[in-house]
């Protein structure tokens, strides 16, 4: 177990009235209410977070403690690699030292008040080591300056940037990432142009995709290549298998048949059974075996798995301490277990062969909508042959729901968007169906695991909408270190039988759906007319806009340069507004915030340096000084 701890909270700047220094400057000043803070107080801030001791992937180390000085020198790849992880360590939030302050992660804070708007008790946390925690990982395969590169796909484009090294990844898959980027320049394999016109992509035979799996107990890794072209002979991939193979690091090479169709071509593979081809060994299941919290499971490419085993395992060991406690409490005999996105049934079958004894007869119906699970359920459930009847049925979670409807636990782990369906996920409007069946069921309990918070609480208050259930824990658990994201298991007990349920249970009461996230605003007035011999527009935004991406890609914060001057046309008469020049700075995270607030500042403080010995040149002097206000701009909409 590692210790984690949150760094001392930034102490709130205080910000005494600020007076201009210019005349034209101080007639705007009362227009915005402006505030400066004193520098003495700015250093003390800036002072302090550089002496927060934080953990930092190393990808993203020097972008979150670094000044702006020392942040422009940060090559564009650095920070975006990071970034397009969804990576945010070190920076702010997710720079946390102990489990216990696990809490005050984003989305665990949004948990804490969606309980405490429900009178729910509060939240419990478990964080583990997270270095090296992912044993899965999919990866593109893209074009890059010298050859092709396996990385992530920077974050909203197709462009693949290069993530060598990362340390969320478990070091024998990061040994295999560059073992692979060695291999297919060596044989000349062309990477998948992601970015570049389907029509011209699609006809390419290319390598779209890479997907390793590590199977801890023999330390090889699974590699599935996903490969842009139908079932021919390819010298280059024959070329690349046969080398991969000949490294001994690799447990089993499959190729994924990636069909060249224009509709498939974002989704890194489909489902169709017969695309996967294993091609090393010849002979042989090619299948990962892991042992969870004491059973054996078959993994195969095409089928999901936990990329964090050893807080899955937890999440796993909770799950049944929960259920035979209420088990033991309910004194049922009996017990069905139904299973909804149940993937090869890890889930179903550890609970069943855990709570065997607990009751005289226990079946199990696990159901997962790809068909490509089925054979390994069948496959694992051997284990507990003869000790429960385990069947698995391949259907969606809105059909598994209106087919059986006799179960007494429900397992849920559906995708990020939770109930909803897929077409829905964005907007967290789907799931209302699927929540009204359960809650018309026989279900009694439901064991709810979920890495989409935000799903969680829609589908959630829709369980306990009318009392038809009351949430019994919600635990949260750090299973993707560094990232935005978390898992949760919720425990829900039935609190009212159907037939006492109101016809019509009021989904989602106004008061207690989850607070809207706040979001920080400032703006810095830069006091600077924009010309063409000292451009400062240009100086700001850095070429074609780097400053921006630099900060905003350390931060997460969003900066917008406005008013005269900043080129940008806005309004119904798209003119650019009569507002003085500002850089606008919105985030949705306070510390996060501060964290931008301070780059900029720094970053206006060099502008200003420059601008004045740019004006001693031409025998004038300049001073300018910070200039902040605080909130939404004037007259904005928000
Ligand atoms: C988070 S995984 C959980 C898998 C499994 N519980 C495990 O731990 O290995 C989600 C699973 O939901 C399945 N799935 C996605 N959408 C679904 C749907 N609409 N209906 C049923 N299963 C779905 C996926 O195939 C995937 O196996």
């Amino acid at each position: 177990m590692l210790a984690y701890r949150f760094g001392p909270a930034s102490p709130a700047p205080s910000a005494p009235p600020f007076a201009a220094a210019t005349a034209s400057a101080q007639s705007e000043a009362s227009e915005w209410g402006l505030k400066r803070l004193p520098v003495s107080a700015a250093i003390l801030v800036v002072a302090a977070r550089r002496c927060r001791p934080a953990r930092r992937c190393p990808l993203s180390a020097r972008a979150a403690s670094a000044t702006w000085q020392e942040l422009r020198q940060t090559p564009p790849t650095e920070a975006k690699a990071c970034a397009g992880w969804g990576c945010r360590c070190g920076d702010g939030p997710y720079a946390y030292q102990t489990s216990e302050d696990f809490k005050n992660h984003p989305a665990v804070r949004s948990l804490t008040a969606w309980c405490r708007s429900w009178g729910l008790p509060p939240i419990e946390t478990t964080a583990l080591d997270p270095e090296g925690y992912r044993t899965r990982g999919k990866m593109p395969v893209g074009p890059g300056g010298s050859g092709p590169v396996v990385g992530l796909f920077k974050r909203s484009t197709w462009k693949v940037v290069p993530v060598a090294g990362c340390a969320a990844n478990h070091p024998r898959l990061v040994a295999a990432v560059e073992s692979i980027e060695e291999a297919v320049r060596a044989n000349g394999v062309r990477a998948f142009d992601h970015d570049g016109a389907a029509r011209f992509a699609l006809r390419q035979q290319a390598l779209r995709f890479v997907e390793l799996t590590l199977e801890r107990r023999s330390g090889l890794v699974q590699l599935v290549l996903v490969w842009n072209g139908t079932k021919q002979a390819s010298p280059q991939l024959e070329g690349l298998v046969e080398r991969l193979w000949a490294e001994g690091r690799y447990h089993s090479i499959w190729v994924h048949w990636r069909e060249p169709s224009p509709r498939l071509l974002r989704a890194i593979h489909s489902k169709t059974p017969e695309a996967w081809e294993q091609v090393r060994p010849k002979e042989g299941s090619g299948y990962v075996v892991e042992r969870l919290d004491g059973l054996d499971f078959a993994f195969g490419p095409a089928s999901f798995q936990q990329a964090n085993l050893q807080v899955f395992e937890r999440v796993l060991q909770d799950m049944k301490a929960s259920l035979r406690q209420l088990l033991r409490e309910k004194h049922h005999d009996k017990l069905r277990l139904l299973e909804l996105c149940g993937g090869v049934g890890v889930i179903g079958l550890s609970l069943a062969h855990a709570l065997k004894e607990e009751v005289s007869h226990l079946s199990l119906v696990s159901t997962d909508q790809n068909p490509n699970c089925a054979k390994l359920f069948c496959e694992n459930a051997k284990q507990v042959e003869g000790e429960i009847s385990a069947e698995f049925a391949a259907m969606s979670a809105t059909e598994a729901l209106s087919a059986l409807s006799d179960a007494d636990v429900l397992i849920l782990d559906p995708p990020r968007r939770g109930l909803a369906a897929a077409q829905q996920r964005a907007r967290l409007l789907g799931g209302q169906e699927e929540a009204a069946a359960i809650r018309n069921s026989s279900v009694w309990a439901v064991i709810y695991m979920s890495c989409g918070h935000d799903s969680f609480m829609a589908d959630a208050s829709r369980l306990l909408a009318g009392g038809a259930f009351r949430l019994l824990e919600l635990r949260c658990y750090d299973m993707f270190p560094y990232t935005s994201h978390i898992e949760s298991l919720g425990i829900f007990l039935r609190q009212r039988e159907p037939a006492d349920l109101s016809k019509d249970v009021q989904e989602e009461p106004a008061q207690q759906t989850p607070a809207p996230v706040q979001k920080m605003q400032c703006q810095f007035l830069i006091g600077i007319n924009q010309d063409r011999d000292f451009n400062v527009r240009q100086r700001l935004l850095g070429d074609r806009g780097h400053n921006m991406k630099l900060i905003a890609s350390a931060t997460g914060a969003k900066l917008r340069l406005r008013g005269r001057g900043s080129g940008f046309k806005e309004g119904p008469r798209r003119v650019e507004s009569r507002d003085p020049l500002m850089l606008c700075i919105s985030s949705t995270d306070e510390e996060k915030h501060q964290e931008a607030v301070r780059l900029v500042r720094e970053l206006v403080e060099d502008v200003y340096e420059q601008y004045s010995a740019f004006q001693q040149s031409r025998g004038q002097e300049a001073d300018c000084q910070v200039q902040i206000h605080e909130g939404p701009r004037p007259g904005s909409r928000t």
